[in-house]
């Protein structure tokens, strides 16, 4: 069954006033649909979102006391949800009420090839936002504007372009998308030291992110470093970029570009890391709106994605282009060699054949949330949430970032990253200690699964056989590493079920949790096991192993997920007061509740 387009990569917040999260035990024996479930256990209905292998990340439950068994359908459910939860924002924003605010989420962010991949917690991708500075508001009604200006100074200054010739570079997202709105190219050339960025998106997206700090100034630089192309975490160069955070050029780079044996090029530390270093702060060259890449025939994007990279500064154009595009099915490498001669008009040169190609193999999928005053035209999947003077929204692009993107996959990463949505720039932490000579890696797929499914959606989605450690061991030994995942699938299933009838978690169990994590060497996500212990120890009322735990997840999350999540919040709020938060003795409260209710009952029995 289809679901409607643009169905929740992150929904608006619903689970301020339910700590739950969907209770698939229940509801996978009776009838789940892709986003939504129909669990007549429950008075209301969930939504939530997956990774590729179809993993619960996440969910968004209200009780909307609708009535859920005539609601057989999860598309209609879903709509009437949503219907819900506008209502419940204008009601909101009405009442001048404070941002809903959010208990849990499933922090993602995904590379998204042909498969694009989740990574989980339990922590809404719809935190609080980036809001939006006084004296951006006029900005944010800006039109971008053509590169041959003629008009007033602020005119001039301004850096948005769109490719010369009328409705050349726009084109109407065509299926599975609400609006069939019409998308354009739109070049933002000081971005990032003048590097640039390009845009595949709608007028009315691109004028609220001009109003955005990193893309609201003419001159949109860190520093007042000169452009730098060819720094920019080009193969040929010391890894690093002019956004870098812990590359750089020179003696004192924490890497470099090598080609490694059956992977193409990769990054290798030439120095020890510690665990916690930063990486990489690196800016997008090319973000194509989610609507677009979905909605668009592929030829059309192609061509979109060809004058998006034509518009891009000298440098950074080689530089993409010279990227990777072995995950596409068809990059038109033969015809187009490096691409565009090496970096010329996409659509002139294989319709943008090479440089979708790029984008199919490199793009990550990033939200980028943002407040705006302005009007909304209904135009594309944009998730609004009320907000204190203006509406939060937030939207779903596919970004390349070519810095990021000759880090190599392995199955137990040393490196783990998020997309900051303040800057526009993907920040890459070291997850353990590395040392020099060791490569550099990112999962490109949700590690949490066994290897047969890994396997199949690296395969399926960038066209490698993955032989990390991990993939790569004894038989006896693969067959126990699968284990542990599957052992871990259950435990996230058990402690994620908060619903009364919930007896299995308990904060052993946790921490079991936390030890096959470190057993599969989980770094990159160990954050997670953490968060469950100090939940579970919390819902026992141990409000010192629960801090010892919220402390170790906010130790990891915050390089893993930065500071803008509500689990980040939430464990903040468990270290101020554990007494006050939400889970204290909450599995107790609950399991005293019940054995109270069923001695009634048996009282009951006996009476009668
Ligand atoms: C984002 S690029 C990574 C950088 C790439 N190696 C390069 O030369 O630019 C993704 C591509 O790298 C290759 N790759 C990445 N990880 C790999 C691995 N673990 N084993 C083999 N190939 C890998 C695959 O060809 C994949 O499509």
């Amino acid at each position: 069954m289809q679901l409607p387009a643009g169905l929740p990569v992150a929904l608006p917040a619903l689970t301020s006033t339910l700590p739950l999260r969907p209770p698939l035990n229940a509801c996978q024996a009776l009838e789940v649909q892709q986003h939504a479930a129909i669990c007549p256990a429950y008075s209301y209905p969930f939504l939530w979102t997956e990774d590729e292998s179809g993993g619960v990340l996440g969910g968004l439950g209200l009780n909307l006391n609708l009535n859920w068994h005539r609601l057989p359908d999860p598309v209609l459910a879903y709509l009437v949800l949503k219907q819900k939860l506008e209502e419940r924002e204008r009601q909101a924003e009405l009442a001048g009420a404070e941002e809903v605010s959010e208990s849990r989420d499933p922090g993602h962010l995904a590379r998204s090839g042909t498969v694009p991949v989740t990574e989980s917690l339990n922590d809404s991708e719809d935190g609080s936002s980036v809001s939006l500075e006084e004296g951006t508001h006029s900005q944010a009604k800006e039109e971008p504007r053509r590169s041959t200006h003629s008009g007033s100074e602020s005119e001039s200054k301004s850096p948005w372009t769109e490719p010369p010739g009328p409705g050349s570079s726009c084109r109407r997202a065509a299926r599975g998308v609400p609006s069939q709105s019409e998308h354009c190219v739109f070049t933002h050339t000081a971005f990032n030291n003048r590097l640039g960025l390009a845009l595949v998106t709608t007028r009315e997206t691109v004028r609220m992110l001009a109003a955005q700090p990193p893309l609201n100034g003419v001159n949109t630089s860190s520093s007042s470093a000169q452009p730098q192309p060819g720094l920019h975490g080009s193969a040929t160069n010391q890894g690093g970029s002019s956004g870098s955070g812990g590359g750089g050029g020179g003696a004192d780079a924490l890497y470099t570009a090598k080609e490694i044996p059956g992977k193409g090029l990769g990054l290798v530390a030439t120095r020890p890391i510690r665990a916690g270093t930063k990486i990489m702060d690196a800016r997008p060259a090319v973000m194509v709106d989610d609507e677009a890449w979905r909605g668009m025939r592929r030829a059309e994007l192609q061509v979109l994605v060809g004058m998006a990279v034509g518009g891009l500064s000298e440098g950074l154009k080689k530089e993409f282009v010279s990227l990777d595009s072995s995950g596409s099915d068809d990059t038109g490498s033969g015809q187009n060699g490096s691409g565009s001669d090496g970096g010329g008009k996409g659509m002139e040169n294989g319709q943008g054949r090479r440089e979708y190609g790029v984008m199919v193999t490199n793009a990550f999928r990033v939200t980028v949330k943002f407040a705006a005053g302005g009007h909304d035209n209904g135009d594309g999947v944009v998730h609004v949430r009320g907000g204190v003077g203006g509406k939060v929204k937030e939207k779903d692009f596919h970004a390349v970032f070519p810095e990021v993107s000759r880090l190599n996959h392995d199955c137990a990463p040393n490196l783990g990253y998020y997309f900051d949505s303040a800057t526009l720039s993907q920040k890459v932490y070291a997850v353990r200690d590395i040392l020099p000579g060791e490569e550099l890696t990112v999962s490109y797929v949700d590690v949490i699964q066994p290897r047969s499914i890994r396997q199949s959606r690296l395969h399926s989605g960038w066209s490698f056989a993955c032989t990390c450690p991990r993939c790569t061991l004894e038989p006896h030994l693969l067959a126990e590493s699968d284990d542990r995942v599957a052992q871990m699938q259950q435990l996230r299933r058990e402690l994620d079920d908060y619903s009364s009838t919930s007896t299995a978690a308990t904060p052993e169990r946790a921490e079991l949790l936390v030890i096959l994590y470190e057993l599969e060497h989980l770094h990159v996500r160990i954050y997670e096991a953490y968060y469950r212990a100090a939940l579970e120890w919390n819902g026992v009322g141990d409000a010192a192993r629960a801090a010892k735990y919220a402390r170790l997840c906010l130790d990891k999350g915050l390089l893993l997920r930065g500071e803008d999540r509500p689990f980040v919040k939430s464990m903040r709020e468990l270290l101020k007061d554990a007494k006050a938060h939400w889970s204290w003795r909450f599995r107790v409260k609950k399991r005293q509740r019940e054995s109270e209710a069923e001695g009634g009952s048996r009282e009951g029995d006996t009476n009668r």
